[in-house]
């Protein structure tokens, strides 16, 4: 069985419209956000060096390739979002993050940000790789399985 990561943030000014809700961006940027706070809480990083990083191979990076959000009910100015964080799809050079929103436990919103593993050399373009095993087994605990519903 797989545990969600749960982090939480607060609706600050700068992430409401004019008409006092979170606006649909601010979405994106608290699903970027909490999927870095899983990689911290596993001492990982969205940027980090490897073995091949030290003999000149670039730094491992996740560009996204795919982010998407359904949204349930308004957050305002002040609120504070629970995150559930989970990994819907573990894939050999990818990882899709499944985020749960939620405002005192009522579904806020849904959304699905998916990362590729890539080598990034200075003035190339990103080159996809595997997940390297080490990184691999820190994000398997918060995989969803079947058994997970
Ligand atoms: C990323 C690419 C170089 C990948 O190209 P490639 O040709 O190597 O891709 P493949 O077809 O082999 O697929 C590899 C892998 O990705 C999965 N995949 C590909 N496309 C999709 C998709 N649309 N939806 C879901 N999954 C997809 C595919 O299934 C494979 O996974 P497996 O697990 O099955 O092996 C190339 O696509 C590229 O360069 N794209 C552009 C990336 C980009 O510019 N994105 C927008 C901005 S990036 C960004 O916002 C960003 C945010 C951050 O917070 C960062 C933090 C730290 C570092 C970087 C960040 C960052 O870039």
């Amino acid at each position: 069985m797989s545990l969600p990561f749960c982090t939480t943030r607060r609706v600050e000014f700068s992430d409401t419209d004019a008409a006092g809700i979170m606006h649909f961006s601010a979405f994106f940027r608290f699903m970027e956000q909490a999927e870095h706070d899983l990689l911290r809480s596993q001492g990982l990083s969205v940027v980090m060096q490897d073995e091949v990083a030290k003999s000149g191979g670039g730094k491992l990076s996740w560009p996204r390739v795919h982010a998407h959000c359904d949204f349930r009910i308004p957050a305002h100015y002040e609120d504070v979002v629970e995150i559930e964080v989970s990994i819907s799809r573990l894939g050999e050079k990818s990882a899709s993050y499944q985020f749960r929103f939620a405002l005192a436990g009522r579904e806020l919103a849904v959304g699905e940000i998916t990362s590729v593993c890539c080598r990034m050399i200075a003035g190339q373009p990103p080159q996809s790789v595997a997940i390297p095993d080490w990184f691999r087994a820190k994000l398997l605990p918060f995989v969803v399985s079947a058994a997970d519903g």
